[in-house]
């Protein structure tokens, strides 16, 4: 099972409406019966809590064969609960719909602390593709838009942040910043959107990149990817691309290459 990740429009941990953006970098999932690896405390976790709601065996060995880097900004743990819990389905024979596949992964992701609104917009971005946009408090789509399909390199490089510790920040002094971009985004400015949210993010968590690498790249558009750490930077010309990865390998900088993607994580789920 594939699970695509994402960057961050509008963060939700302000007004608890958000909206993500898929990336085609994907986490890949392998689910077979049997038991659950006794170090991966927070898949256990997931599996009981679903246990205790559906009362069906949960005994799923899981392996994460490719990662999503974690705490950088990527929706790792969306795409990682989402999974677990399709998986689930699948194993038992419950028939879920996208909307319930959210909902549970929703509640589950707040539940065990990854997440601290829930992360739908994640999730939904993760499972459906292209833009989504979200009411965090009730895990509903507001609307779901098809984008344009750009590449991008996203700059790992350094530290990791919790969304769930990130959540426990006082952010109201935000509220009528973050309402007048929720009201001002649409499929045609959703970038500066997000460019705008990891300035406000990132003034409060901080940047990790030194200038002076950032000024040897030619990308066409930057931005903090939420709370961060990561950066997106955008391409036009791939050849542009080519040459600023050529510069982030020798500077020793921790990078991946993605796309944005309308593309559901859903076509590449297999009950095999
Ligand atoms: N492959 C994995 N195996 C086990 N746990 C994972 C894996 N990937 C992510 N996680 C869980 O998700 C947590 C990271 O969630 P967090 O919300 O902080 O980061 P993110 O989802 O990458 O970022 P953001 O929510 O800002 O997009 C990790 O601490 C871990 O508990
Ligand atoms: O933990 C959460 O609830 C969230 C984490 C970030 O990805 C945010 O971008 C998202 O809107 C909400």
């Amino acid at each position: 099972m594939k699970m695509n990740s994402g960057i961050s429009v509008l963060s939700a941990f302000v007004n608890w409406k958000g909206a993500a953006m898929a990336l085609d970098y994907q986490m890949e999932i392998v689910a077979r019966k049997g038991e659950a690896k006794k170090n991966q405390w927070n898949i256990r976790r997931m599996l009981s809590i679903l246990k205790s709601q559906y009362g069906k065996d949960s005994e799923l060995q899981i392996d994460v064969n490719r990662k999503i880097p974690s705490g950088m900004g990527l929706k790792s743990s969306s795409a990682l609960v989402s999974g677990v819990v399709k998986a689930y389905s699948l194993f038992n024979d419950i028939k879920m719909e996208i909307e319930d596949i959210v909902t549970v992964s929703s509640r589950i992701s707040r539940q065990i602390r990854v997440s601290a609104t829930g992360a739908s917009d994640d999730l939904y971005a993760s499972v459906l593709g292209g833009l989504c946009i979200t009411d965090n408090r009730n895990a509903r789509l507001l609307r779901h838009y098809r984008i344009k399909e750009k590449d991008y390199i996203i700059i790992t490089s350094k530290g990791r942040r919790s969304s769930y510790d990130f959540g426990k920040i006082d952010l109201s002094f935000l509220r009528n910043a973050y309402e007048r971009m929720f009201q001002r985004l649409n499929s045609y400015n959703f970038e500066d959107i997000a460019i705008m949210n990891g300035f406000y993010l990132g003034t409060i968590s901080g940047i990790n990149m030194p200038g002076e690498i950032l000024n040897k790249l030619r990308f066409n558009i930057m931005g903090i990817n939420g709370k961060g750490p990561s950066l997106f930077l955008q391409y036009e010309n791939p050849k542009t691309l080519e040459r600023d990865v050529e510069i982030l390998k020798k500077d020793n900088v921790g990078f991946l290459v993605a796309s944005s993607t309308n593309i559901p994580s859903s076509h590449e789920w297999k009950n095999e």
